[in-house]
């Protein structure tokens, strides 16, 4: 009997009346919110699938890409109650047909899908203040769960993909976990326990006022583990990892705008930082004067956040020491949290000092030769032998020969690969290698660099003094060389 219209203006005027008298208040977290995907929604529809209290008699199954695990969620127009803080909320997914298609930059879906989120109006401050924090976060971990780690890589040279992204990755599926890296059991747990304790270092970060943040340097010879422990580390604390590739990058503000695209929980990786960019030792390269200039021109201003032009001129090259330093330390290395940085080098006694003074890379690690202890967790990976398995003569012996081989776990694993179907001949044949290159090495004297006797450990303490005493000796000329090479500038313009 009414036209149309007098019955949708009655209607939604009734529904207002409704609605102010009704304790509940409602929200919408629509999928596609104009044309950008709603990030809330996906957070919510994670969120409700782990929790425990789904009941409904119909559930969606999906299993994203690369994802090792498959989620629940509601399906159409099904409700959920949850509970947070005392507090009960119902969530429901309501799916209605799009009716028009309007116009947009890309074809939506057919279906406009979303969350109704009830609750009474009491709540309101509590839920909007802090539930959907909680529910991003607790998607956010659930995500990084379920999924495999994801590699990124910034190996497209500085250019970026159609959404604005600089860095490319692919699903990181390293099977290296702690338990197979060879290595002395005991820096292995301290590694761990550190690793641990600032995962969940937040309030101890928050209360020192120090950026949440940490820096392990890994040194040994090639072939020692440093990548495998890398993956490790991500493996063990569930990060992803940032693998940067310092070669790619042509300024330190393209470097810091990397560093602005990184997620937390994140590792990122600078491999071989000795080779990739001329960061090495200042008074080696001189050659390099220009570039030279302006990484004093630019310490001078530390923390300025220089940057800018003066940086970018001289050969196509142009990161700088110092534009690193403030890439891990500076101001900018704390836009997001929870990050690690891991260089790796094979010489740490060509890396500029500046690099190593403490405080700088919180944890230098040395990935040694094979030694006893990393000799018998490679033989229980890759033989699955435990000590009792073998014979005790051979392990004594293997034991007496092991530190003067100087093998790598690459080179031990690899002997135990060739032979992996026959464990015994495996053993022997190893126990060979390990003999005969102990041999060697002792006739040619060149053990331990030829330092003579000096345990492993206090090798690597010595390269590490020297390396910081010849920085101290550097600053002491600092003056000097600046002099030295403003002349040496002078004479090119010249
Ligand atoms: N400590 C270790 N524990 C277990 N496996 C190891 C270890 N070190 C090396 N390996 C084996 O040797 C291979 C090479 O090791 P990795 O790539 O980690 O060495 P690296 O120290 O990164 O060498 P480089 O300095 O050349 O990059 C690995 O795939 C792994 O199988
Ligand atoms: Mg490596």
């Amino acid at each position: 009997i009414f036209p149309p219209e007098l019955r949708f203006a009655f209607l939604k005027f009734f529904n207002r009346i409704f609605h102010l008298f009704s304790i509940y208040c409602y929200f919408d977290i629509t999928e596609i919110d104009g044309v950008n995907t709603n990030e809330l929604y996906n957070a919510v529809q994670l969120y409700l699938s782990s929790s425990v209290s789904i009941a409904g008699n119909r559930l969606s199954l999906t299993r994203a890409v690369n994802s090792s695990s498959i989620t629940f969620g509601l399906s159409n127009n099904d409700s959920i109650v949850d509970t947070f803080n005392g507090v009960t909320v119902l969530w429901e997914h309501v799916v209605t047909q799009r009716q028009t298609q309007t116009f947009a930059w890309r074809p939506l879906p057919e279906e406009k899908r979303g969350f109704t989120l009830r609750i009474k109006k009491k709540d309101k401050t509590l839920i909007l203040n802090s539930y959907l924090d909680y529910i991003m976060e607790r998607a956010n971990e659930i995500r990084r769960k379920n999924q495999d780690r994801l590699l990124y890589t910034n190996s497209r040279g500085g250019s970026l993909d159609s959404r604005g992204h600089p860095w490319e990755s692919v699903p990181f599926k390293h099977p290296s976990t702690f338990e197979t890296l060879a290595m002395d059991p005991i820096k292995k747990q301290q590694i761990m326990d550190d690793l641990k304790d600032f995962a969940q270092g937040q309030l101890f970060y928050q209360k020192t006022g120090r950026a949440w943040k940490r820096g392990y340097l890994l040194y040994g010879p090639p072939g020692t583990g440093k990548s495998s422990m890398i993956a490790a580390m991500a493996n063990y604390l569930g990060y992803d990892i940032y693998d940067l590739e310092l070669t790619e990058v042509h300024s330190n503000s393209e470097l810091r705008k990397l560093l602005m695209k990184t997620s937390s929980k994140s590792i990122i990786v600078i491999e071989d930082i000795d080779c990739s960019i001329n960061l090495t030792n200042r008074k080696k390269n001189s050659s390099n004067a220009a570039s030279q200039r302006s990484f004093y021109d630019a310490e001078t201003k530390a923390g300025s956040g220089s940057g800018g032009s003066g940086e970018e001129g001289g050969n196509g090259n142009t990161i700088t020491l110092s534009g690193l330093l403030n890439f891990t330390d500076g101001l900018w290395s704390c836009c997001g949290s929870e990050r690690i940085f891991v260089f790796t080098t094979n010489h740490i006694e060509k890396l500029d000092p500046a690099l190593l003074r403490s405080g700088r890379m919180d944890m230098h690690i040395y990935m040694s030769f094979c030694n006893f202890s990393s000799l018998k967790i490679l033989l229980k990976n890759y033989l699955g032998y435990e000590e009792k398995d073998i014979n005790d003569d051979v392990l004594k012996e293997m034991e007496r020969v092991v530190e003067k081989a100087e093998m790598t776990p690459a080179d031990v694993s690899e002997a135990l690969i060739k032979n992996r179907r026959d464990k015994e001949k495996a053993i022997r044949e190893l126990l060979e290698d390990l003999k005969s290159r102990g041999e060697r090495n002792v006739k040619d004297g060149k053990l331990r660099g030829g330092i003579g006797n000096l345990t492993e450990l206090e090798v690597v303490e010595e390269q590490e003094k020297r390396a910081i005493d010849s920085q101290n000796e550097d600053e002491d000329h600092d003056e000097e060389e600046i002099e030295l090479e403003d002349n040496i500038c002078k004479t090119r313009e010249d």
